[in-house]
């Protein structure tokens, strides 16, 4: 059976000063035509998406989230389901239904970090990581300003050629600019492209997180070797296998 999953942003910054915004928005040095074109690929199932007529569901690699809204698997490029789609709601539309409820900002050995009220399952979706689309100029610009803190870099490999985008939360941005780095986390963040080619940066729980934990990822990335690239800023996750500081942000210069 397919959860309802709808949600709505209803959260805030702490400090008044920050703008938020729960998606993306478009920074400088963004390609509003990048922004603005919509994944050529659509569905033309009526109601639900069945596999006989679902582009998504029915292709290899596009059956993203089962019955429950769970991630299915992490190694693959998701598309969710569009505008352009036939469908009015179906199970290929999670990370476009916003934030989960149930997070919470709070203080804590790193400064602010987000927390979850409620359990969340393996594979269910937490938030997205939103702020301004900016270019590596900017980006490079802004880390001279001592605000790399919040410049995340995604590289994407699609047969040969690597995409790279770059999300600023400093200023504006949502919940998602409160996660901290762990060594060993409990979620990861995967790129999810809806209604733009530019992708959404979705953080999946990828373990079981109980009520009252932080919520973390890997700032480094899932399958990169932290010992070999690490920065000067000494980490405080705590965990077993902690490397001591922080990776070193990769694809940024
Ligand atoms: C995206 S922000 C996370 C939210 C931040 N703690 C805050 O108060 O807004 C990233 C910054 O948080 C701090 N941070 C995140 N994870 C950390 C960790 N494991 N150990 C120490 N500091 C951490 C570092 O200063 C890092 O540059």
């Amino acid at each position: 059976m397919f959860i309802n999953n709808q949600r709505e942003d209803n959260y805030d910054h702490i400090d008044d000063s920050l703008i938020y915004s729960s998606t993306n928005i478009p920074g400088p040095g963004c390609n509003i035509n990048d922004l603005n074109s919509c994944p050529n690929h659509m569905c033309i199932c009526t109601n639900l998406c069945q596999t006989s007529s679902c582009e998504y569901i029915s292709s290899p690699g596009y059956n993203n989230y089962d019955n429950f809204g769970k991630l299915i698997s992490i190694n693959r490029f998701i598309y969710e389901c569009n505008d352009l789609c036939k469908c009015t709601s179906c199970q290929n539309r999670i990370v476009q239904l916003g934030p989960r409820i149930g997070l919470r900002i709070s203080q804590c050995s790193k400064g602010y970090g987000l927390f979850t009220d409620i359990c969340i399952e393996k594979g269910q979706f937490v938030c997205e990581y939103a702020g301004e689309i900016i270019d590596l100029i900017e980006a490079e610009r802004r880390s001279n300003l001592d605000h790399e803190n919040y410049i995340f870099v995604i590289n994407e490999h699609f047969s040969g050629n690597v995409t790279t985008t770059v999300i600023d939360s400093t200023i504006i941005g949502n919940i998602g600019r409160y996660i901290n780095h762990s060594c060993e986390p409990n979620c990861m963040i995967i790129p999810v492209r809806v209604d733009s080619l530019i992708p959404r940066l979705a953080i999946f729980a990828i373990k079981d997180i109980q009520c009252n934990e932080e919520i973390t990822y890997h700032y480094g990335g899932e399958g990169s070797h932290p010992q070999n690239n690490l920065s000067k800023v000494k980490c405080l996750c705590e965990s077993l296998s902690c490397n001591s500081f922080l990776p070193r942000k990769t694809g940024l210069f």
